[in-house]
């Protein structure tokens, strides 16, 4: 397995040739390569389809979040795949597997925060599948949303002509997790640290992410929106995939890129580049996509009236394929494809 990435391995699993072929014969109009899949569901509804996995150990510790946390962040980070579609949330299902000596209380306790979530973004929880395993706790959560035909918003869909724009902060969810490592401190005992709350934003970014359905839509409905993606393995990986999906290249504007006040505080305190965590960290959700230029105020006004940022954070290029960071010098450097890797990292 060391030698297979995790988007090699995702390559090797796409059936072959006749499969593609008996998907699109199902109704399946985009399958696997985007964040979700999207189906004919009648002659004016598609459903779009996803599932996110979160596994102890790999996704979280009982140092790096909460019980409740746990639950919150299954459910949003699969709820983030429809709205990197553009889409609307409906149904999900949801398979639990856990040791044997789990204690009840603290399964209870990720329902709690998996409906909590599941109830802010109007999701009805339909079912699901509970398994004993050996190791840790493991949460697969699918969830099926809702568009209208030819309306979902792909990967493949950056244009020259297209800025590049973000709704929000990225890397305060990576520099939380390294804060809560770094701490080692049982999330039981969190509230006794006062130093835990140094970084309360951070915190809240790792262990209650906010999908952007909202802007999910608002994208949608403008009609203005070409590519979108939502940021599960940091910038960098993302703008990669919509580069290489879209046939184009991509700048980013390092000093466009919006920051956290708490992002650059800590990174300063760690001596770090606050731009290595926004860029390759991870586990943002926020939505990075394309649009054509000349609608980018309109835009941007309707993301105003709705009360929600848009940030204006690069172009596409034509010179070059991939993705490339523009320094406040002018010069530019390729950003390497780096990012979360769940065979590789
Ligand atoms: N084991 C698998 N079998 C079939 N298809 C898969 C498998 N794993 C992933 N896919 C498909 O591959 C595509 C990319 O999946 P991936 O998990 O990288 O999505 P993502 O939204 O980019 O990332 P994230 O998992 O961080 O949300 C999706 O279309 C997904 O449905
Ligand atoms: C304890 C611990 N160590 C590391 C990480 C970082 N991490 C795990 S998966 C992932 C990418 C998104 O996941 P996926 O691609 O499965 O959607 C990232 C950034 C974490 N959250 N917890
Ligand atoms: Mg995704
Ligand atoms: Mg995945
Ligand atoms: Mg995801």
């Amino acid at each position: 397995m060391s030698s297979v990435d995790e988007f090699t391995l995702i390559d090797l699993l796409n059936g072959g040739k006749q499969t593609i072929a008996f998907q699109r014969a199902g109704g399946v109009e985009t399958g696997i390569g985007d964040d979700a899949a999207v189906v004919r569901a009648s002659s004016d509804s598609r459903w779009i389809l996803t599932c996110d996995t979160m596994t102890e150990d790999i996704h979280f510790k009982r140092v790096t979040m909460r019980d409740a946390d746990i639950g919150y962040k299954a459910m949003a980070s699969a709820v983030s795949d429809i709205a990197a579609m553009g889409g609307t949330p409906r149904y999900a299902l949801v398979a639990l597997s856990m040791p044997k000596s789990t204690p009840v209380e603290r399964v209870r306790a990720m329902y709690d925060g998996l409906y909590e979530c599941a109830n802010r973004y109007r999701v009805v929880v339909a079912g699901g599948d509970t398994t004993s395993c050996i190791g840790g706790v493991t949460l697969t959560v699918t969830v099926i949303g809702e568009t209208e035909p030819d309306k979902a918003l792909l990967r493949s869909a950056a244009r020259l002509g297209d800025v590049v724009f973000i709704t929000g902060f990225t890397g305060d969810s990576a520099a939380g997790l390294e804060w809560l490592l770094g701490k080692n401190k049982p999330s039981e005992e969190w509230d006794d640290d006062p130093e835990l709350k140094r970084y309360p934003g951070l915190i809240r970014a790792h262990c209650r992410p906010e999908p952007q359905i909202e802007a999910g839509e608002l994208l949608r409905r403008s009609g203005f929106c070409h590519a979108l993606n939502d940021v599960s393995d940091g910038i960098a990986s993302e703008a990669w995939e919509i580069a290489a999906a879209s046939n184009i290249g991509i700048d980013l504007i390092e000093d466009r890129i919006p920051v956290s006040g708490e992002l650059l505080e800590y990174a300063s305190k760690q001596g770090k580049d606050p731009l290595d965590y926004m860029l390759y960290g991870g586990e943002d959700y926020q939505l990075i996509g394309t649009a054509p230029a000349e609608h980018a105020v309109e835009l941007q006004m309707q993301f105003k009236e709705a009360g929600l940022p848009l940030y204006l954070i690069g172009y596409v290029h034509e010179e070059h394929s991939g993705v490339r960071l523009v320094r406040s010098d002018g010069s530019a450097v390729s950003l390497a494809k780096r990012g979360y890797n769940h065979f590789t990292g």
